[in-house]
Parts: C-alpha cells; sequence; structure tokens
C-alpha cells in the first residue's frame, strides 16, 4: 500500500488564531497557561483534520509558537548567556531571543532572524558560542507533543530539524568564532537520546529534515552527514526509523551523500520544484529504502494536476514496489494559506484551480489511493480534477493580448537611465537640495490598530470611500508632521492606505486574484496574504498618485514615492505556474514603469522601488540558472525604474538579503540610492561596497526595526561610525533597517529622534 504523508501544517490556525493568541499573551491580555491552552487546541484541530482527511503519515512538531528553529534552538539549550541569565520563565526566554524584550531591567536584541531558503518565511538563526555545550530540554517539546497526539488517538511522525542543518544555519555567535559544524559530534548524543525518547513514547517514524542537501555544501558540511546518520540510524530497537526529508530543490549533486545513509528508512524529495531527480535519487536508494515522493506543492496555491502525479509515483513504484514509495506534500504545508473554505468571494472558475492547505491534503491522499487501488477507485475525483486543468489551460482570463503586444516591443534601451550615476546626482543634488548624511525612513510608519480597524470597516462597506480617504490623508497629514517635528530629510507619506507591500499592489493590477482569508506566516506572529497571479499583468490605472501628491502638496521637504518592485511583487504573490517568472516580472515591471513616470509628473522627486525579495528569488544553487535569473530580474527593476529623468532620484531597498554573494545583481540595478537591512550583522560585511568601488549612495539600516526595543543615539553613532570605516561621508544615508509598520508610535519617534541626533552629530563632524 502507498502511503500518504505531509511534512508540516500551517499553524495560524483559520482565524489566524495563533497570532491573535500570542499577541494578546505579548500585550498581557492573556496567561501563559491561557496561550498554551491555545496552542494544544490548535494542535489538536490540525491533527484531527489531517486524520479526518485520511493522511497516514501525519506531522508532530510542526507546531511552533514563533518558529520551529527556535523549538530547536531552545530544545538543544543553544541560548545565549544573554537569554538566559535573567532566568525568565522558558516560553519568555523563548520570545526574548525571537523578538527582543526590553522590559522591567530587561534590555536584550533579538537574535537574527533570516529567510528561510527562498521563501517569504523568516527563521531564527542558531548563534552558538565558542564552548558551545549542547543538553536536551528536560521534557522535550517533540516527546510532548507525540504524547498529546497519541493521548487523542493519532499517532504522529515527529518532525525534527536534522542536525546538520541545525548547525550549516547556524552562526558564530557575536564575539565567537567556531564554525558551528564543528560541534556535530557533541550534538549528536542528545538527538541520539531525543530519538530514543521518542521511540520509548511509542514514535516508530520520525521525519528528519535535512534541507541543506539541496544547497552547494561545504566539504565540512557535505561530509557531516555521513557520520551523522551513522550514528542516528543505527540506534537500533532504540530509535525510532528516520525519514530524511528535503525540500526546496534537487540533491543530485549532493547524491553521494545520499548513497552513504544506508541506515536510512525513506529519503523525500521535492518533484514539484526538480522532478528530473527521480530516478537519480532512486538509483541511490538501497535495497530496503523508500522513497517520499513530494508531488503535492507546498509552496503554492494552484491545484495539484493529478495526471502528472501520478505519473510521477507510478514511475517511481515501477522500480521500488509500492511498498517503497510514500506520496507527500513537496515540503511543509507551512508556506500555503489554511483552507480555501474560507474565501467566500472568489469567481468560481477561479477557485476551482486552487488548493490551500487542507485541501492539499486531501490531494496526497486521492493520488495515494490511485497508485493503491487503480485509478477507479478515484474515478470522479480524477475527473473533476482533468476537467479544472481543462477549464485553467483554456481560458481567456490568463491572456492579455495587448500585454503580450506591449512585452514584444520592449527595447534595451528602456531598461537604461538617460545618463550615468555622476550626472545624475549633480542634478538630483540641485534638484532636492539634501544635507551630509541625509535621514530618511523606509516607507511605513506605525500601523495601528485604528489603521487596521478602518480599512476593516470601509472593506465591509461600514465606511464611505470618501470618509476613509479623509481617514488616509489625516494620516499622512500626522505622520508628516511628525517627520517634520523630528527633522528628517526625505519624508514619506507612511503608507498608512496599505495592507501590505505586495498585497496593496495585486489589489489594483490585472490579472491578479485576491482573497479574504488566505494568511500565511512570514514570522513569529505576523502574517501576510500574498495575492495570486492568475493571469497577465496590466495596471488599469494609477496605484499610488493621489497618496502621494497630497503629501508632496503639504509639505516643503523632499517626499519619496514609495513602490514595490516587480521581483517582490512577483515572490511574495503565489505566481502562475504555467507562464515563466520572467514573464510575469516583466509584465510587473512594466505596469510599475507607468506608475513610477505618473509618479514623477505628479511631483514626486525621489522614489523608492522596494526589492527585498530579489536575493530570496536567487536560485538555491550557484551556476547558469543564477546567472540567468539575475539578468531577467535586474533587467525587471530597470525597465521598472529607467523611465525617469535624470534629476528624479531612484531609491531601492533591501532587507533580508545577505549581499555578499549577490553584489554584482544590487549594483547592477543602477539605484541611485539603497537602502539596505544592515542593523544586526557585522558592518565588516560593507567593505563589498569598497573593494568593488560602488560608488553610489547608501543607507545601511542603523537600527532594528523588528524589536520594540529603541536604540541609543550613542548605539546608532557607533554603528555609524562603523559603517564610515567602509563608505564615504558622501555617500552614506541615515536610515533604519526597514518600514516602521510593526512598530508602536512611542518606540518609533524615540527611536528616530535618536537617529535623527546621531545624523547632526556626523554632520557637525565633516
Ligand atoms: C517586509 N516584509 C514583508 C514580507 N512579505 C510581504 N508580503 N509584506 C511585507 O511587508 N516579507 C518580509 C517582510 C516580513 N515582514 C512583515 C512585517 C509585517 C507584517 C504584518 O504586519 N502583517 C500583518 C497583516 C498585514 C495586513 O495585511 N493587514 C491588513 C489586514 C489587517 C487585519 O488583520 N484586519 C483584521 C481586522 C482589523 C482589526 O481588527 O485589526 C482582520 O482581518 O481580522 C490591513 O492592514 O488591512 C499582521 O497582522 O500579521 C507581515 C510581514
Ligand atoms: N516600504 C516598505 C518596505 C518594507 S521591506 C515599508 O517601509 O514597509
Ligand atoms: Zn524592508
Amino acid at each position: 500500500m502507498v502511503q500518504s504523508s505531509v511534512l508540516g501544517f500551517p499553524r495560524m490556525g483559520k482565524l489566524r488564531d495563533l497570532k491573535k493568541a500570542t499577541e494578546a499573551y505579548w500585550g498581557g491580555k492573556i496567561s501563559r497557561d491561557d496561550l498554551l491552552a491555545e496552542g494544544k487546541r490548535l494542535r489538536l484541530e490540525h491533527w484531527n483534520i489531517q486524520k479526518n482527511a485520511g493522511v497516514d503519515l501525519i506531522p508532530s512538531n510542526d507546531f511552533a509558537f514563533y518558529d520551529q528553529v527556535l523549538d530547536h534552538i531552545q530544545l538543544f539549550n543553544v541560548i545565549p548567556e544573554r537569554y538566559s541569565k535573567y532566568n525568565l520563565d522558558p516560553l519568555d526566554t523563548y520570545f526574548a531571543m525571537g523578538r527582543g524584550l526590553q522590559k522591567e531591567g530587561v534590555d536584550v536584541p533579538a537574535l537574527e532572524m533570516v529567510k528561510w531558503f527562498d521563501s517569504n518565511y523568516h527563521y531564527v538563526k542558531p548563534a552558538l558560542s565558542d564552548n558551545q555545550e549542547f543538553k536536551l530540554a528536560a521534557d522535550p517539546k517533540p516527546v510532548r507533543e507525540f504524547l498529546e497526539a497519541k493521548a487523542a488517538g493519532i499517532v504522529t511522525r515527529p518532525v525534527l530539524l536534522g542536525p546538520v542543518s541545525f548547525l550549516a544555519l547556524g552562526k558564530a555567535d557575536r564575539g565567537a568564532s567556531l564554525n558551528p559544524i564543528t560541534k556535530l559530534q557533541d550534538l549528536l548524543p542528545v538527538y541520539a537520546d531525543l530519538l530514543a525518547q521518542l521511540k520509548a513514547a511509542g514514535a516508530e517514524d520520525v521525519q528528519i529534515d535535512e534541507p541543506v542537501l539541496v544547497f552547494d555544501l561545504a566539504a565540512d558540511v557535505k561530509a557531516a552527514f555521513k557520520p551523522a546518520y551513522e550514528k542516528l540510524g543505527n540506534l537500533g530497537d532504540k530509535a525510532p526509523r528516520l525519514t530524511l526529508a528535503t525540500y526546496f530543490g534537487d540533491i543530485v549533486h549532493n547524491i553521494d551523500v545520499l548513497s552513504s545513509l544506508q541506515s536510512l528508512h525513506a529519503v523525500h524529495v521535492d518533484l514539484v520544484r526538480n522532478p528530473e531527480q527521480l530516478d537519480t535519487v532512486i538509483a541511490a536508494l538501497g535495497p530496503n529504502q523508500t522513497l517520499s515522493a513530494g508531488v503535492v506543492d507546498g509552496r503554492n496555491i494552484w491545484k495539484a494536476d493529478f495526471k502528472v502525479a501520478i505519473e510521477k509515483v507510478e514511475a517511481a513504484i515501477q522500480k521500488l514496489g509500492k511498498d517503497r514509495v510514500i506520496v507527500a506534500t513537496s515540503s511543509s504545508l507551512l508556506h500555503t494559506p489554511h483552507t480555501l473554505a474560507s474565501e467566500k468571494n472568489l469567481d468560481a472558475e477561479i477557485r476551482d484551480w486552487f488548493s490551500f492547505a487542507v485541501e492539499k491534503l486531501s490531494e496526497v491522499v486521492v493520488i495515494a489511493k490511485a497508485v493503491t487501488e487503480g485509478p477507479a477507485s478515484v474515478s470522479a475525483e480524477l475527473e473533476a480534477n482533468a476537467k479544472s486543468m481543462h477549464s485553467r489551460a483554456t481560458s481567456t482570463r490568463t491572456n492579455d493580448p495587448a500585454v503580450k503586444a506591449r512585452q514584444a516591443a520592449v527595447t534595451p534601451e528602456q531598461h537604461i537611465r538617460q545618463s550615468p550615476f555622476p550626472v545624475r546626482i549633480a542634478q538630483q543634488t540641485e534638484h532636492i537640495k539634501l544635507p551630509k548624511f541625509p535621514t530618511t525612513t523606509i516607507g511605513s510608519f506605525p500601523q495601528t490598530s485604528q489603521i487596521r480597524v478602518t480599512r476593516n470597516k470601509f472593506t465591509k462597506g461600514e465606511i464611505t470611500a470618501a470618509e476613509y480617504e479623509k481617514f488616509i490623508e489625516d494620516q499622512i497629514r500626522e505622520v508628516v508632521k511628525v517627520q517634520e517635528d523630528l527633522d528628517l530629510d526625505v519624508l514619506v507619506h507612511g503608507e498608512a492606505e496599505r495592507n501590505d507591500m505586495v498585497q496593496y499592489f495585486g489589489e489594483r493590477l490585472t490579472g491578479y486574484a485576491f482573497t479574504t482569508h488566505a494568511w500565511v506566516q512570514s514570522y513569529g506572529s505576523r502574517c501576510v496574504r500574498p495575492p495570486i497571479i492568475v493571469g497577465d499583468i496590466s495596471r488599469p490605472a494609477p496605484m499610488t498618485v493621489k497618496e502621494s501628491k497630497f503629501a508632496v502638496s503639504i509639505t516643503n521637504k523632499p517626499m519619496k514615492g514609495m513602490l514595490t518592485g516587480p521581483i517582490t511583487c512577483l515572490r511574495w504573490s503565489f505566481p502562475r505556474n504555467d507562464v515563466h517568472q520572467s514573464v510575469q516580472a516583466q509584465q510587473l515591471a512594466l505596469a510599475l514603469r507607468d506608475e513610477v513616470v505618473d509618479l514623477e509628473e505628479a511631483g514626486v522627486k525621489v522614489i523608492q522601488v522596494d526589492e527585498p525579495a530579489l536575493r530570496e528569488g536567487l536560485p538555491l544553487r550557484a551556476g547558469a540558472e543564477r546567472e540567468k535569473y539575475i539578468k531577467w530580474a535586474v533587467d525587471a527593476f530597470k525597465l521598472s525604474t529607467a523611465g525617469v529623468t535624470d534629476s528624479t532620484q531612484i531609491h531601492s531597498h533591501f532587507c533580508y538579503s545577505e549581499f555578499q554573494d549577490f553584489f554584482h545583481a544590487i549594483a547592477a540595478l543602477d539605484a541611485d540610492v539603497l537602502s539596505i537591512e544592515n542593523s544586526k550583522s557585522d558592518a565588516k560585511l560593507l567593505k563589498v561596497f569598497v573593494d568593488e568601488k560602488y560608488p553610489r549612495h547608501i543607507g545601511p539600516g542603523v537600527y532594528d526595526i523588528h524589536s520594540p526595543r529603541v536604540p541609543s543615539e550613542q548605539e546608532i553613532k557607533d554603528r555609524a561610525a562603523e559603517m564610515l570605516a567602509y563608505l564615504s561621508p558622501e555617500q552614506l544615508w541615515i536610515n533604519p533597517d526597514c518600514g516602521l509598520k510593526t512598530r508602536a508610535w512611542p518606540e518609533t519617534k524615540a527611536a528616530l529622534a535618536n537617529m535623527v541626533a546621531a545624523a547632526k552629530y556626523f554632520r557637525e563632524k565633516y
């Protein structure tokens, strides 16, 4: 029998219940026990949904109050002393590491948070000390949650992040210099103990995620797999069987590693992303090993094409037999929204093309049944699926000849600014008039609950468009006044009218569908509702001009227009899977180009086009695919921005971007000013700008915006002084790491006041 399996389920709940409970706990509105009870309720609900859908292998320990990697940091006691020294309740230590804490004598910033592979999910990076010791937590979470499910009559397959990935995704803590992978031998006994406890609790199978296998691995990381799994896979009756899971890429380049891991029970590969790896992986399996075939997309919302999926699984069965194949989601379903059932406003034709997490459970079950019992056993499901596939493939909604004609007419010249940077900056200096060390922010100001509630009322028709517009104008007025009082140099309008920097644009572009409840966790309690690209994209009307024009009209200071770039719009939407992403990016670029030109005409002299997802889209492995991506992605940005005159200053913003291996792409954008996230990284990383003789302006973030903590003026001065070791005073802008939408007003004003004071200090000094 071919079993069905799921690698992980979204944990927020149907109505973002976990977000609400967690934020209520942080705000002191519910107790620790209330929060723990809500976590338990959600876990049980999610296990039952999977059980009722008929899934054979149901995950546990995929739940986390903040992040699954952070769970492992606490599980193995990789807790830096700056957090443990306060002897907080374990849950509060956990949140302090995730989001920082500044309260009642505690003042500690968060651990670094970075993107999870090429997704829009963020994980907390393990930070190891030179003398790092590992210790398994008492009452380990994976065992506790396994027993919790078992008590409810559901035998689950616990999910662990494997030791090699845990270490390879970590780093040396501040002041330490170790290479984390050198600690493998010390970590393995802790895993062995954990596996033994899981087995004793009744777990027969464990899913052990080693997603780093999709990367080009450093030799020492690659070499770590064999000793790790020789130990963990040979614990005999004392341990569960291990299914090693990889996702978001292929493992063909590391296939020798796989061949050496004969102690594993099963290997999971992502056959949505890389179907071509199937034969190589099968050939590397030992005679008793099982293949977990990831054929239902865990990263997108399109219905699986049953015909294609079944063909892949049948191809595996041909070689391995039915008992050695499992049908699975390609990755955890964490990256998909909870259920399509919550969407009441979707057009019926389009809705029929989608499948969210709950619906994907049925997909793995149907595919497993089709290959176990034969297609006749699920003929109705197969027929309905074939109809949906046909409907989408032939729909006129996906095809806009006018968009295609415009794309065909794009010329190389449209990607290039009129003059080179020295000419442009001279004109911009004249046109915009800025001091040295100009201060600015990244765009958004606090999205207060008043803003969200008012928008919600407008969406529900409880207030009129005119009332909402007036409300937004008042918000802009307030934000402009605050910035003037703070004496910032380049102002922003605050983005109060935007629900999200991508969704907002998706809702204004033709070719998109958008949802009401399709939330996906981005980090911690924060969620996003990615709009869905269903067809060719165009801009029926200006999207941001009204608010920017209004903002320009109420101040004498320069006002930045604020747009989300084509690659970020693409990556943080659910993209089409029937058209290459480069085509979708170019369509977005053309729509944004018109918006940029309209903003310029409206008197906006500075325009920022955010591209925080540019780095995230980089193929995970070096090689030709990467270079191709960089070419089309950079072209899309340039196409969107190069329609302006020299005196208009183009900014771009990047957060979450490790730019060391990506510098040439950022440089190729030819943006006049870059603002980049830098406050939690070593300023030494800026050396690349010197080495590469980067000529244009840069604002490396001087403080972290993810935490409510207020940086002191001195801290900001120290940070900027470090930057000046690498950047010239003429180049340096002073700004935060990213937008301020998640912050509250008191900390925002306090932090910006310190930032402006620090900038003035340098202005005096130079
Ligand atoms: C910069 N980042 C972003 C990423 N991806 C995006 N798509 N957008 C981003 O900005 N990826 C990388 C980072 C991740 N960072 C963040 C930062 C902040 C958030 C965030 O705050 N998310 C909000 C939801 C934002 C939103 O869409 N709000 C809507 C709906 C608000 C709402 O909850 N309404 C209520 C009713 C009103 C009320 O009572 O409050 C409801 O529907 O029930 C809006 O403002 O209209 C979050 O709350 O998590 C995400 C990623
Ligand atoms: N302009 C956006 C960028 C976030 S990456 C903001 O300020 O929120
Ligand atoms: Zn940002």
